[in-house]
């Protein structure tokens, strides 16, 4: 089967390691999800409005505590604090707002294009990596745009304000103070960078214990079989640790912010008190003026800490920016493109067929026809291709070299979806959705389809009487992927949803593999009908399957070693002689 591979060399695990291009990531983001701009609009003029309401502050304050207590100082003081608390309110409220707008149209944006992704893609990707691109990743993004793109914003606006009104005050003073601002830039930038490394190997640490849980949950059946849990006890403990130590380097870098901050702060606070007390004492400035400078520059610190706080975000977020700007520059399937169709017009013919994934090569020559109508069955050793072929055959994925045509036209002239609507699949895994018997049944069928067709189906599919005995019967939940049924209940009713979605084309791999004998033979006698009545094309160990093919090609080392019968391969084909020593069951001997 079309196995998914555990290559780590993938688009995500690539954009993890990408530093640059931080910018041109946010500008392709920014255009692609399409960010509420009117919303965003608005709440930048409302933190712009508080800013301004903040501004103003500190000259009311400073001629209060000057002595300065006119009725127009006082309402003044009043309203701008009365004022600025309720837009403070309102803005972080609207800003809240704008952060799930923002969230909500990447994670449906990253969904889309994962839902049209080739499967290619998927089997390059680990899920985990994937539900991070929709978790995380997406989160990390629209904090920045919708959280710190308007504050910043304001917070610019609240800076020109502050130098604007300190210039007013002293132009000496201010010159002393802004002298100061290179200073806690080289802080910044370089604690920001220190900040960013340590934060990213967190979030690594994080998401390789992440997939390292998920993975091993999904595998408890095969731990306890091999008693293999304190071995991977031991390996969850590892992974915890790592992540452990990540954390505590993550706090001590997180730490050193305050305390660095605090000493830049009294620094500035000297140059403020030192410079200004010789000011006042040689007259050249009143004492309004220097307690109003004073709480201006106390400002004009709370704004750095915002460049910084931005910066330290910005760098923290480019992962995740980068990621999912790869995610958007990946190829997607053009599902309507091309000619629709709704029959299979003629044979399926496979002309010097290439392929492989990635690096590994499948096929070399592949050549073969499927006459429609018939039932050819594709025998071979064990990873020699066949479910590769019935992926070639679905455009799961398009041959490197040559070509799949239907008469005279290539495949891939078909609308990618009415072409797949031509298939019914049921392969070995059986997949099943969360939901009910009845919505697995009738998962992928487009016509209306009455509850008489619904119990017929499963009839068919030897799969009536377990459902009658589940307690809902066709309204019992099936637990996620299925993992309520057993195998064979499974495989069952993917059976029934293929004779409900009665298509031209069955493909049949290993499709009664999870069955007990006797539940076998009766299935195989209604797939088999059902294949009379279609092309179908099986994959199957057992020889019971395969015999009565109208055509059985045999698969080996990238090649078809032989096409025919049953009788004319046993006779002129000694790797099928092969095969049916090997798979002949003790009854068809
Ligand atoms: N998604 C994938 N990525 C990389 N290699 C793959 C992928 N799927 C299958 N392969 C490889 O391609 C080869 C053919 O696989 P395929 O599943 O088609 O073989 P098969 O004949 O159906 O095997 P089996 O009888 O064991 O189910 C194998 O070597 C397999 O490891």
């Amino acid at each position: 089967m079309v196995s998914k591979s555990d290559k780590t060399d993938t688009i995500f695990a690539k954009g993890q390691d990408e530093e640059r291009g931080i910018w041109k990531s946010y500008f392709k983001l920014i255009f692609k999800a399409k960010i509420p701009w009117v919303w965003m609009l608005i709440v930048i003029a409302v933190w712009i409005g508080q800013a301004q309401l903040t501004l103003m502050l500190p000259g009311y304050s400073s001629k209060i505590m000057t002595g300065v207590i006119e009725p127009n100082v006082v309402y003044g003081a009043v309203a701008v604090i009365v004022l600025g608390t309720i837009m403070g309110g309102v803005v972080r409220y609207m800003n809240n707002l704008l952060n799930f707008k923002i969230d909500v149209r990447y994670r449906s944006l990253i969904w889309r294009r994962l839902m049209k992704s080739p499967m290619g893609m998927f089997d390059n990707v680990k899920p985990t990596e994937m539900i991070s691109r929709i978790t995380t990743d997406s989160a990390t993004i629209s904090s920045v745009l919708g959280t710190w793109l308007p504050s910043t914003l304001a917070t610019v606006y609240t800076t020109v304000g502050v130098i604007a009104v300190l210039f007013t005050y002293d132009w000496r003073l201010s010159v002393a103070v802004l002298l100061y601002i290179p200073i806690n830039i080289l802080f910044t930038v370089y604690y920001g960078k220190w900040s960013y490394r340590v934060n990213r190997m967190t979030f690594n640490r994080l998401s390789k214990l992440t997939s390292f849980l998920s993975e091993l949950l999904m595998s408890v059946p095969l731990i306890k079989t091999f008693v293999t849990e304190s071995k991977e006890d031991l390996r969850g403990q590892q992974n915890l640790q790592y992540y452990y130590k990540a954390n505590l380097k993550r706090s001590i870098v997180n730490w050193i912010e305050n305390p660095v901050n605090g000493v830049l702060g009294i620094l500035q606070n000297l140059i403020v008190i030192g410079y200004g007390v010789y000011l006042l004492k040689a007259g050249m400035i009143e004492m309004t003026e220097w307690v109003g400078f004073f709480l201006y520059v106390g400002m004009l610190s709370g704004t750095i800490g915002v460049y910084f706080m931005v910066y330290i975000e910005l760098k923290n977020s480019q992962g995740a920016t980068t990621r999912i700007a790869q995610l958007m520059d990946n190829e997607l399937e053009e599902y309507d493109h091309g000619i629709p169709t709704d029959k299979l017009t003629g044979d399926i013919t496979f002309t010097d067929v290439a392929f492989g994934y990635g690096e590994k090569e499948v096929f070399t020559e592949l050549n073969f026809t499927i006459p429609k109508g018939k039932k050819t069955a594709i025998v071979g050793p064990s990873g020699s291709g066949k479910s590769t072929v019935l992926a070639l055959l679905q455009q799961f994925y398009s041959p490197q070299k040559g070509s799949i045509q239907v008469g005279e036209t290539p495949v891939s002239e078909y609308t990618l979806h009415s072409w797949r609507n031509l298939f019914s699949v049921v392969d070995q895994d059986s997949s099943m959705i969360s939901g009910t018997v009845r919505e697995n049944m009738l998962y992928g069928v487009k016509r209306k389809v009455s509850d008489q067709e619904i119990v017929e189906a499963a009839e068919k599919a030897n799969a009536l009487q377990f459902i009658e005995e589940l307690e809902f019967g066709f309204d019992t939940y099936v637990g996620e992927a299925g993992s309520n049924l057993s195998g064979g209940q499974r495989q069952r009713i993917a059976i029934a949803r293929a004779f409900l979605r009665d298509a031209e084309i069955l493909l049949l791999d290993e499709a009664t593999a999870s069955l007990d004998s006797k539940a076998e033979k009766f299935v195989q006698e209604a797939i088999d009908k059902l294949a009379s009545q279609c092309t179908a094309v099986i994959i199957s160990h057992d020889l019971s399957n395969v015999k009565d093919a109208d055509q059985i090609i045999l698969i080996n080392e990238g090649k078809v070693d032989g096409t025919g019968t049953h009788e004319q391969l046993l006779q002129t084909n000694e790797l099928y002689q092969e095969f049916v020593r090997l798979h002949q069951k003790p009854s068809a001997q």
